[in-house]
């Protein structure tokens, strides 16, 4: 452990970010060893020098560990995980001691600087010791680049789908929907995040560069806690626009090529395709997670039970080592990264050693240990992150060079401690950048964390279950994407991949069929609805408006007015409810749609049934209201006079208000002639708007029960599942033709380095021979490079044993 007192100046630190459990401060001092390095601490509940009373909901306790089990932690990152996973793609920690008082200090300087949700915990004082590593969103500064690095930090969580036998028949849908896509009905649920994510892991885990690609688009679209951008070091918002500027370059127009701009995504799709990480982190997450949690939980429990005891020793960073090691014998992990991912799955659950319909009592109580550390180990790779940082390659970048190392030295020489970094070369539409890719946050899970995986993990799958049921399409890539659960939803994506290759020349990709009559019907049937909706609402202005139009009380006599407000709430309603059935895909709205809409047919049907058998009796009908308003409210009657300009019903003097009407105002005419021909106009009017709406309603009847017959659900998902598998296909097809395109772009450059590297080999064996046969050199290939990466030599295991 190293004591470094250069580093205990507490305004040479700033604020990184933080996590659950570890809070990260960047070198901002004048000490040019610790430029581009970060210092990880560790958090606790027990923040006393500034506490705060804000909760998040799903925070854990954390207790102080000891000063001998966090140094482990550190082993165990480069040690186990780097035995797993590669020494290449994990970071370096070098544990350094602190005092607590520059911690506690520390803490009060970068407080105005955390998020309030990370509040509930602080850097935990007691701890006296720290991580130094490099700042992976940087690279180790040379002095020649000027390129300003770009930096993604991706959570990718669970990117398998499991194959396991041990999964439990009620527990199926966990073969076909990723936790992550699961999980994200509760988060939502609980607000721990307002919308569900577009993003799903197994996508961005398939190799198939399109759907690494839709991915990375969905991480941008919906970033939540998986997806960060850093520039030069410094945390920016995510958005497309950032996504895009941030990297933007666009390529010499030449003239066979068409002018494309590359951006961070088209960057970082390629990276994570051309490199092995992914796909080993994938295989290690589902092959140490062989049994899944209910059985790794029932060994558990066996265990407890047989050894009397309440918990499980955490295992030792030795006993860690042997799991992982374990693992990558029994699955000949290295062997079968060749291989295809159903050998690898196939080889993986052959090698168990048992089987699912065995008596798991009878398993050793050694291989039920190694078995919950294996899915302890899987843990930990299912919540790391990874970063990708990347820059153009600039002058100072010897050109065409694949990898490189680049060192950097943290302490004198003598006491000697260096970081390193692997850099990589990726050309993307004939631009070279650089870059490098690292997983972090590799700490290892607490056994006691067992109980906490099981409940966590059935109330994900019961939530979901509950929620959305199981005839969700599978989030398997390969079959088809997961795009969320909008039916329609697909169709802006097929917008945006059509625009996006139009935009570039390619064909276009997709004649869908299916997705488009839904499609084209809902937006039918939605915009039917609206119009009625529109019509509903004007019925019932007009019947309002007739309660409070002069004569009001002769005409509220009749069933008119009420006939057409009951009408109008009646087409409201309806029409409400088939464009919020339509919208939402909702079976049961569109089926009381559909129930209310043969009602409202129905009335309308009676309202003009009743309108024609009574269209001679008309004269009758008026007289008797006339004479009840007579009687009842003269007033009324006056209106109506007024109105008109007329006196009495049958002549000027037929119960007239006042008797003395036609001498006061000289009306030479009784007024039933004239409600007569406005009724008969209105009438016509009625007929003419009752036939449109009859119209309309039965149009929106036919689509509301077509809709309600292609919202079946099993049927429905059928065809989304065929649209989807369409779509991938194609895509696919569109992106292997990219490939091939691109793998002879690349196979011609590797020809051509190949022959300059022939041609250098030449001269240099030449030189080499001249200079042995002038006696200046000793034998040839006495001297060789030491290897880029101290390799981790098995035999060489940690001895630390870990406390009980
Ligand atoms: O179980 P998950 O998938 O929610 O993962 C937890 C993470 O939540 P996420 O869903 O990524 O937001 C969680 O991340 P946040 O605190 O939500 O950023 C932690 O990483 C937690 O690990 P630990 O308890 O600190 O060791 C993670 O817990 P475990 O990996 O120990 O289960
Ligand atoms: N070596 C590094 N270089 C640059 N940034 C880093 C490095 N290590 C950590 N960070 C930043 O600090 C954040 C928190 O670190 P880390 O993921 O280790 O915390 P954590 O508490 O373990 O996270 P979680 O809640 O996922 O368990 C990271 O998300 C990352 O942005």
């Amino acid at each position: 452990m190293a004591t470094i007192p250069e580093l205990y100046i507490v305004p040479h630190w700033q604020y990184r970010a933080e996590g659950n459990a570890n809070l990260v401060l960047q070198y901002t001092g004048p000490d040019p060893r610790f430029h581009t390095t970060v210092l990880r601490l560790r958090k606790s509940d027990r923040d006393f020098a500034v506490g705060s009373s804000t909760t998040t909901a799903d925070a854990k306790p954390s207790p102080s560990l000891k000063k001998s089990d966090i140094t482990q932690e550190s082993l165990f990152s480069s040690k186990v995980i780097g035995l797993l996973l590669g020494q290449e793609f994990v970071e370096q920690l070098i544990t350094i001691t602190l005092p607590t008082e520059f911690l506690q200090e520390l803490a009060l300087a970068i407080e105005s600087s955390r998020p309030e949700a990370r509040k509930q915990k602080g850097i935990d004082f007691e701890q006296r010791v720290g991580f130094l590593a490099l700042d992976h969103t940087r690279f180790i500064k040379d002095s020649r680049s000027h390129a300003p690095s770009i930096a993604v930090e991706i959570k990718p969580k669970w990117g398998f789908l499991t194959k396991s036998e041990f999964i439990r028949k009620d527990q199926e849908i966990k073969k076909r929907k990723c936790r992550f896509c699961m999980y994200q009905h509760q988060k939502k649920q609980k607000g721990q995040e307002s919308h569900l994510s577009e993003y799903c892991p197994i996508d961005l885990f398939s190799g198939e560069e399109s759907l690494v690609h839709y991915a990375l688009d969905a991480l941008v679209r919906t970033p939540q806690n998986n997806l960060r951008l850093f520039v030069e070091g410094t945390q920016k918002d995510i958005s497309e626009d950032s996504m895009k500027s941030c990297l933007s370059v666009e390529t010499e127009p030449s003239s066979n090529t068409v002018d494309l701009s590359t951006t961070l995504p088209d960057v970082l799709a390629q990276i994570l395709v051309d490199s092995p990480l992914l796909k080993r982190l994938g295989r290690l997450q589902l092959g140490l997670d062989s049994l899944d949690i209910e059985t790794v939980h029932q060994f558990y429990e066996q265990l407890i039970r047989s050894s009397a005891s309440e918990t499980i020793a955490q295992p030792t960073l030795e006993e860690f080592f042997t799991a992982a090691e374990t693992f990558l014998e029994r699955t000949d992990m290295d062997g079968m990264m060749n291989q295809d991912q159903e050998s690898f799955e196939a080889q993986n659950m052959s090698s168990l050693g048992f089987q699912a319909d065995d008596d798991l009592d009878d398993v050793p109580e050694e291989i039920k240990l190694h078995f919950i550390r294996e899915y302890l180990l899987s843990a930990t790779l299912k919540d790391c992150s990874v970063l990708i940082t990347v820059r153009r390659e600039d002058d100072a970048d010897e050109t065409g060079e694949i990898s490189k190392v680049q060192g950097k030295s943290v302490t004198e020489a003598g006491d000697r401690i260096e970081f390193k970094e692997l850099h990589h070369r990726v050309v993307v539409n004939d631009v070279a950048f650089v870059y490098k890719i690292t997983c972090i946050d590799l700490d290892p899970k607490k056994m006691s964390t067992i109980p906490m995986q099981l409940r966590k993990d059935r109330e994900i799958v019961n939530f979901y279950l509950q929620k959305v049921g199981d005839g969700e399409v599978s989030c398997d890539a390969r079959l088809a994407p997961s795009r969320g659960s909008d039916p329609l939803c697909l169709l802006p994506f097929y917008l945006t991949t059509r625009k996006t290759n139009r935009e570039q020349n390619k064909p276009p990709l997709l004649h869908n069929t299916h997705l488009h009559t839904v499609a084209m019907y809902a937006l039918a049937v939605a915009v039917l609805n609206l119009l009625s909706l529109l019509v509903g609402m004007i019925l019932l202005c007009v019947g309002t408006f007739v309660y409070f139009a002069p004569g009001a009380v002769f005409v509220t006599s009749t069933m008119l007015p009420h006939l057409v407000l009951v009408l109008g709430a009646t087409i409201t309603l309806v029409s409400f409810l088939g464009y919020y059935g339509v919208m939402n895909e909702k079976r049961w709205i569109l089926w009381v749609h559909g129930f209310t809409l043969l009602i409202a047919i129905a009335l309308q049907i009676t309202v003009g049934a009743f309108a024609f058998a009574y269209r001679n009796q008309g004269g009758e009908v008026l007289d008797k209201a006339w004479d009840r308003v007579f009687r009842t409210d003269p007033r009324g009657i006056h209106d109506l006079e007024s109105f008109f300009q007329c006196c009495g019903f049958e002549h000027v003097f037929d119960r007239a208000v006042p008797a003395t009407c036609a001498l006061d105002h000289h009306y030479m005419t009784g007024c039933r002639e004239h409600i007569q021909t406005a009724f008969q106009d209105s009438l016509q009017s009625i007929g003419v708007i009752g036939a449109i709406l009859g119209g309309i309603e039965l149009v929106s009847l036919v689509g509301a029960a077509i809709l309600f017959h292609r919202f079946d659900k099993q049927r429905y998902e059928r065809e989304r599942a065929e649209g989807e598998t369409a779509l991938v296909r194609a895509l696919l097809e569109a992106e292997q033709v990219d490939r091939a395109i691109d793998r002879t772009r690349r196979d011609r450059e590797a020809e051509r380095r190949n022959h300059y590297q022939a041609l250098a080999d030449q001269v240099r064996a030449q030189t080499l021979a001249r200079a042995q046969e002038e006696g200046l050199l000793g034998p040839a290939g006495s001297q060789r490079d030491p290897p880029p990466y101290g390799t981790f030599d098995s035999s060489s295991r940690p001895t630390t044993r870990s406390s009980k």
